[in-house]
């Protein structure tokens, strides 16, 4: 059988987003396989190199593919109703208190069938695809039992193997208490500590665990417990934490080696320390501070001085974030957070594969050796894909160096 050499694919005359900042002059990008072989000024492409190619584009912005690096985007059922209740003035904490919120969709999810969660999640990815999402974080969480976390982590994985995007799973077990362990938070710690981590691990399930770390969640020493079952399982670990108030569980995560603590409205400067001094990244999640009309900001300034990378993600869920737009997400990042235009798109791309350990293989990045994930943009700077919220930019969608059309996209 004839095997032929894979193709070279090429794009020149871009403005070039690398991941961390744009290059000064056009550039060209050469693809081979699956990943990125060559970065170079256009000006500088010898004819004879660029002939041993098929130019795949010109023009415009090529940045990495995007990363998500925080979603719940398997679930069952819609959190509509309360969205009306918040605008007539409930709190989020006061909707959770009455057994709905999360518990809410705790409910519709056991109630669906693993095929049914797969057919929901679905267009909600392909949405983030067609606006450059290439690596997506899924969370579980609306299970709360082993078996429909189990479920909701076997639709996640599904989802990456049917669609042209890398998906890594996360366990969300410490989510919230579920109603048949109602006052007793601890006896469902126990369940998530000896039977959720283990099944998880043992059937290759996730790719990291988490937690909710708050006074409508679980308390710090919980999610430590809940830390420790995942690394005695090798699995490495982030936190939902500082959302609504400090407790101090973005410290505890970092002390532990986090990969991230997210949200992080109320860390304090003892958290950034601490952040800093683990390498851990702070993920925002500027669709879930719109949403709940939160007014208190992440210390940004603090985070940027410390040098913590900070990532940005949709956060994608029915109650907190029902925002499948990634771009949406780079504008909030600049409107709401005062990140700049660039800090937004690298926390979209290095910073996002960094809060999900995959910096180590260049991830998120556009230089030689890094995966061939690429977004090739209508736009004539990387600035205006925070600047405007448009979609349909994006002239070309490259997973793992193969172009893609996602559903829907003309
Ligand atoms: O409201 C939901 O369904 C998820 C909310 C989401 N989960 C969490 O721990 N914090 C959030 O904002
Ligand atoms: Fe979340």
């Amino acid at each position: 059988m004839t095997t032929h050499p894979p193709i070279r694919r090429l794009w020149r005359d871009v403005t070039l987003f690398d991941g961390m900042d744009t290059l000064p002059e056009p550039m060209a990008v050469i693809v081979e396989g699956g990943h990125i072989v060559r970065v170079v000024p256009s000006a500088r492409l010898a004819d004879d190199e660029a002939a041993t190619c098929t130019l795949q584009g010109t023009g415009g912005v090529l940045t990495p593919g995007l990363v998500d690096c925080h979603t719940h985007l398997v679930f069952g059922g819609s959190r509509a109703d309360e969205f009306e209740s918040r605008l007539e003035g409930v709190s989020y904490e006061e909707i959770a208190r009455r057994g709905g919120g999360i518990l809410s969709t705790v409910h519709a999810t056991r109630a669906a069938s693993e095929e049914a969660l797969f057919h929901a999640a679905k267009p909600r990815l392909e949405a983030l695809m067609r606006e450059g999402v290439t690596t997506v974080e899924i969370k579980s969480g609306y299970g709360l039992s082993v078996a429909d976390e189990l479920k909701m982590l076997r639709v996640a994985r599904r989802l990456g193997e049917e669609l042209p995007v890398r998906v890594v799973t996360t366990l969300l077990g410490a989510h919230a208490l579920p109603p048949e362990y109602k006052d007793n938070s601890d006896g469902y710690i126990d369940l998530v500590c000896r039977e959720m981590i283990p099944a998880a691990a043992a059937e290759g399930l996730a790719d990291a665990v988490d937690v909710f770390c708050e006074k409508i969640a679980f308390s710090v020493t919980q999610c430590e417990r809940v830390f420790e079952a995942a690394e005695a399982h090798g699995l490495p670990i982030k936190a939902h934490a500082e959302q609504l108030s400090n407790l101090g569980g973005s410290a505890m995560a970092a002390r532990h080696g986090a990969l991230s603590a997210d949200h992080i409205e109320y860390l304090d400067v003892e958290g950034v320390s601490a952040l800093h001094e683990a390498g851990s990244v702070a993920v925002l999640l500027p669709g879930a501070f719109h949403t709940l009309r939160e007014t208190q900001l992440p210390p940004i300034a603090a985070l940027r001085e410390a040098g913590v990378p900070m990532a940005i993600a949709t956060d994608a869920n029915p109650g907190s974030s029902p925002l499948f737009m990634p771009t949406l997400m780079l504008n909030f990042a600049c409107t709401l957070f005062r990140l700049t235009p660039r800090e937004a798109l690298a926390g979209m791309t290095a910073h996002g594969a960094q809060a999900l350990g995959l910096h180590t293989q260049q991830l998120g990045r556009i230089v030689p050796g890094a995966p061939a994930d690429l977004c090739q943009w209508d736009v004539e700077s990387p600035a205006e894909l925070a600047y405007a919220v448009q979609p349909g930019r994006l002239r070309q969608r490259v997973y793992g160096g193969e172009p893609t059309h996602v559903q829907g996209q003309h």
